[in-house]
């Protein structure tokens, strides 16, 4: 993509991963509330192309927005845990913003940061904890409805019905990636739903490279590496994006201290 691409929750974990890989493949432009520290903004970048505002700043998100041709939204309330009155304004009314922003100024494709949490709810007693475990063929692939685990997870599952709307009657590209768990350096240890759903950096940035580079209409796919453990299937975002991992949370099961 040649034009600007707005990165929005710049300074927090999954848009450092972005920017560490990525910094120098896009014109971009960061945005979030708090000021970035220099080492958090790319060499490339300038201080005119920082921006230091909320999502819901209705005037600040078409200033950012004006003359993009993409927009990566990760800004918000990231707490699985998050009260409501958090979710409702940062998640909900934010994306919100977002999206109607995107459709005034002309962009051409929106990729939302869901999350595991809007589908939470399918991880029942009765699946778990054989799901998260190599053997079981149980996939959710991003056709079934949300299920939601917390507010937090209804307010993702909210983000990616506006962009349903916002595909449907105002032809936006969206792409809803729900994504499962990013730590850096290696999988979480001890934690078999966490390995499951691993998303490593570089994985991380290769797939928002891909969702930028892609051609699509209205997407919901899922952000994991290639494990071995999975309960999420990865296909649509080869088939779609041209997603291709190189990480696998098997290749670190154990913490060296138990091994
Ligand atoms: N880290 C993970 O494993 C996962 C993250 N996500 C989603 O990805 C997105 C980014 O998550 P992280 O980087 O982990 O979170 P983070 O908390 O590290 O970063 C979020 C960034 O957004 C900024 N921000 C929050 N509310 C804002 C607002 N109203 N206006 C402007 N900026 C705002 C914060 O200052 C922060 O820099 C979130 O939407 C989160 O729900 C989804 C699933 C997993
Ligand atoms: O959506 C998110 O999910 C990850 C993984 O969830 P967890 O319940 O296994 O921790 C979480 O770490 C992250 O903060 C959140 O935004």
């Amino acid at each position: 993509m040649d034009d600007p691409v707005l990165l929005t929750g710049a300074g927090g974990r999954v848009g450092q991963a972005i920017l560490r890989d990525l910094a120098d493949d896009y014109d971009w432009r960061l945005l979030d509330r708090e000021p970035l520290p220099r080492e958090k903004i790319p060499e490339s970048v300038d201080d005119d192309a920082v921006y230091v505002a909320d999502v819901t700043d209705d005037d600040a998100v078409l200033e950012a927005v004006d003359g993009v041709g993409g927009i990566i939204h990760l800004a918000g309330d990231p707490r699985p845990e998050a009260p409501w009155d958090s979710v409702l304004r940062n998640n909900i009314d934010g994306t919100h913003t977002i999206f109607a922003a995107a459709v005034e100024a002309g962009v051409e494709k929106v990729a939302f940061a869901s999350s595991n949490h809007a589908v939470g709810a399918y991880e029942t007693d009765d699946r778990t904890p054989d799901l998260y475990r190599p053997h079981d063929e149980y996939r959710l692939d991003g056709t079934e409805p949300p299920r939601p685990s917390n507010l937090y997870g209804v307010s993702k599952a909210s983000g990616e019905i506006l962009g349903r709307y916002y595909h449907d009657n105002h032809d936006l590209s969206v792409v809803c990636v729900r994504i499962g768990n990013l730590t850096r350096g290696h999988p979480p240890w001890n934690y078999e739903r966490g390995q499951a759903m691993w998303l490593s950096y570089r994985d991380c940035a290769h797939l928002f490279d891909r969702c930028l580079q892609a051609d699509y209409g209205y997407e919901v796919v899922y952000g994991i590496s290639d494990n071995e453990r999975k309960y999420y299937s990865i296909d649509r975002a080869r088939d779609v994006l041209g997603y291709d991992p190189i990480d696998n949370s098997a290749e670190f099961e154990q913490h060296p201290k138990n091994q």
